[in-house]
């Protein structure tokens, strides 16, 4: 079975530990994915319209800017995003309705859980370079995450992975 530390040890040139700065609100503690980006800050419009896309087994990594003060997605999205195939999300910022998100088949990394909703009116970026806590991310990277932590890879690595209980 798969796991972070031991991508770490096989692979100490082609990763990169995201910061430990995030929490598991998901229901897998473990997936994997192509990377797929938004840049936004308290304006969820670009995670929601993107989550409603195919996701084809992506992870989406946003850049909330570390807003603490609303929530970027909820357990609708979710959904969405799981009817569409994509694997999990990382969230620079809030996520809410954790008692849904829990139970849910998707992986979730956020900084903290808050009730209020972002706005949505159509701001933010898709698909561009962002800077998760120093650490560069850019569509088409690649993410695994687990109990232990967050790696970045610039390519998919030669491991099984896919979702883990
Ligand atoms: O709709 C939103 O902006 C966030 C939310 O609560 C959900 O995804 O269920």
């Amino acid at each position: 079975m798969w796991n972070t530390p031991d991508i770490c040890d096989d692979y100490p040139t082609q990763v990169t530990p995201l910061a430990p700065l995030y929490q598991n609100f998901g229901g897998v503690k473990a997936f994997s994915g192509e990377v797929e980006t938004v840049k936004c800050f308290e304006d969820n419009s670009r995670v929601k319209e993107l989550l409603s896309t195919p996701g084809h087994g992506r992870v989406l990594v946003v850049d909330g800017g570390a807003s603490l003060r609303c929530a970027l997605i909820g357990d609708l999205i979710a959904a969405s995003a799981i009817e569409n195939g994509w694997s999990g999300i990382v969230i620079r910022g809030c996520c809410r309705d954790v008692h849904e998100l829990q139970t849910m088949p998707f992986g979730v990394r956020a900084l903290a859980s808050i009730p209020l909703k972002s706005t949505r009116k159509g701001a933010g970026e898709s698909g561009v370079t962002i800077d998760m806590d120093g650490v560069e991310v850019r569509p088409g990277m690649w993410l695994y995450a687990d109990e232990t932590g967050m790696l970045i890879s610039d390519e998919s690595l030669p491991i099984e992975t896919g979702h883990r209980d």
